[in-house]
C-alpha cells in the first residue's frame, strides 16, 4: 500500500497563514483556537492609528470609513506573502461588512490563485456581506469555505 501511495502524484503541502483583525477580542479568540489546532503562521492586522476603546467612537469612525471609502493605513505588512498559498482570514462584522482594517489588508496584496478561508465573528447578522466583500477585493482568489461564529457561542455578550 505504501508503495502505491508513494507512486501517486502529490503536490507539496502549501503554507497557511492566519490573518485577523479584532477590536474587542472575539475574532482573536477564534483565531487563537484555529492556530492551536493547525499550528501555522499567524499575524494580527494592526491599523497605524488604533481604534478608540469607546464603542461609539469606533462606530463613528467605521461609518466615516464606510461612507467615504477610506481604507485605514496599516502597521502590519506581510513581506513573504508569496510563501503562502492558503489564507485563513478573520474579521468582525461591522455594519454587515468586513471590518475596514481587513479590507485594507486584502486590498494591499495580489492574492490571485490563493485559497482563502474566511471566518467572522458577529452579534447576530452572520457573514452578511463580508464574503462578497472578499470576493470583490480578491477576484482571482479561490474562496473555499467560510465560517461565522456568533459571539454568544464564545460565551460573550
Ligand atoms: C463598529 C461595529 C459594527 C458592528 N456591526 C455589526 C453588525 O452589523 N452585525 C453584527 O452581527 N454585529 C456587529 N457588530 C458586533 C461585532 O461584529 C461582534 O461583536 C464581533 O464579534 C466583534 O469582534 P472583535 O471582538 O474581534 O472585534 C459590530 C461591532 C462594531 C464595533
Amino acid at each position: 500500500v505504501e508503495d502505491k501511495i508513494d507512486s501517486l502524484p502529490h503536490s507539496e503541502p502549501g503554507k497557511t497563514l492566519i490573518v485577523y483583525f479584532s477590536w474587542s477580542g472575539h475574532t482573536q479568540t477564534v483565531a487563537n483556537i484555529i492556530h492551536e489546532l493547525i499550528g501555522c503562521d499567524m499575524v494580527e492586522i494592526e491599523p497605524e492609528e488604533p481604534y478608540s476603546d469607546e464603542y461609539n467612537e469606533v462606530v463613528d469612525r467605521f461609518k466615516n470609513e464606510r461612507d467615504n471609502h477610506i481604507l485605514p493605513a496599516l502597521r502590519t505588512k506581510v513581506e513573504n506573502m508569496d510563501d503562502y498559498d492558503t489564507l485563513i482570514i478573520g474579521s468582525p462584522i461591522w455594519g454587515g461588512l468586513l471590518s475596514s482594517p481587513v479590507k485594507s489588508f486584502l486590498s494591499g496584496y495580489d492574492l490571485s490563485g490563493k485559497k482563502i478561508l474566511p471566518f467572522c465573528t458577529h452579534g447576530g447578522s452572520g457573514t452578511a456581506q463580508s464574503v462578497d466583500n472578499i470576493r470583490k477585493l480578491c477576484p482571482h482568489a479561490e474562496i473555499l469555505l467560510f465560517m461565522a461564529v456568533k459571539l454568544q457561542t464564545l460565551g460573550m455578550k
